[in-house]
């Protein structure tokens, strides 16, 4: 180190992308707050617009419809992974975004070309602005949203784990029916004509169906790490 100044880690972009419930939301934001890097939920923002249609009356099927209204709300996210947020128009909507409604209708909405666009432009925009760097988590960052970040993870599970999962985590659900809405959703969303659910061919895939959530933050540090020592 010349004249003692402290050596300071370069900014480091990684991509998580993969199907629902592969463990992206828990992953990323503990590696970001073990890295002390920022955190971008990518879904959170196709499900703050989803909820902000719905409240406005906008029919989701309507293409046309959600096109024509894709620029009017203001979405922001807070990047902080011990406390990220997510507000339209000044709203909190941390909450609202999770239901079962905004669920089951995110997927049409997130279909649509002009959707994309703007937040695809937020997303770029956010990242940029990370000055130690970001851990940004959904379906097409590594394919589409930051093709040139530094590292890139497609998780994977298997749809039985994934089901188990979401089903801990909702009361009284039933596991036979979460497996089927995540494996409709995963189809929409690899299907879709404009950026869908895909692995770039440049990431690295990680099967956590047989790993705990630790493991898998372990294994992503570890890859960061790695990436960040030139290896
Ligand atoms: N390896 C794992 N083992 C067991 N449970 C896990 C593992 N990874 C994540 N989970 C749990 O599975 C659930 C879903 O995880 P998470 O929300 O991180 O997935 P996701 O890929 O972000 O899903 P989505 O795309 O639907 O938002 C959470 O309850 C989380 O604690
Ligand atoms: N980069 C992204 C992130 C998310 N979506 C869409 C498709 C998902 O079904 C939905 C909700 O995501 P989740 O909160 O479950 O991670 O948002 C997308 O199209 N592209």
């Amino acid at each position: 180190m010349e004249n003692g100044a402290a050596r300071t880690a370069p900014a480091v972009i990684v991509a998580i992308d993969g199907p629902s419930g592969t463990g992206k939301s828990s992953t990323s934001k503990a590696v970001a707050a073990q890295l002390r890097l920022n955190y971008l939920d990518t879904g959170a923002q196709y499900r703050a617009i989803t909820w902000w249609m719905v409240a406005n009356g906008v029919d989701t099927d309507d293409a046309q419809a959600v096109a024509a209204a894709a620029d009017k709300p203001e979405i922001l996210s807070g990047t902080d992974p011990e406390n990220p947020t997510i507000t339209v128009d000044g709203v909190d909507v941390a909450g609202p975004i999770r239901t079962q409604e905004v669920t089951s209708k995110v997927s049409a909405v997130s279909a649509v070309p002009e959707i994309r666009t703007r937040i695809t432009e937020l997303q770029r925009a956010i990242a940029a602005a990370a000055v130690t760097g970001i851990v940004v988590e959904g379906r097409d960052i590594g394919t589409t949203v930051l093709p040139d970040a530094d590292l890139k993870i497609f998780l994977t599970a298997a749809a039985e784990a994934r089901a188990a999962r979401r089903s801990g985590e909702l009361k009284d659900s039933d596991v036979k029916a979460t497996r089927e809405a995540l494996i409709k959703r995963d189809a929409a969303d690899s299907t879709r004509k404009t950026s869908p659910l895909a692995k770039a061919d440049d990431a690295v895939e990680v099967d956590t169906t047989d790993l705990t959530l630790p493991q898998v933050i372990e294994c992503v540090v570890t890859l960061v790490e790695e990436k960040r020592a030139g290896k």
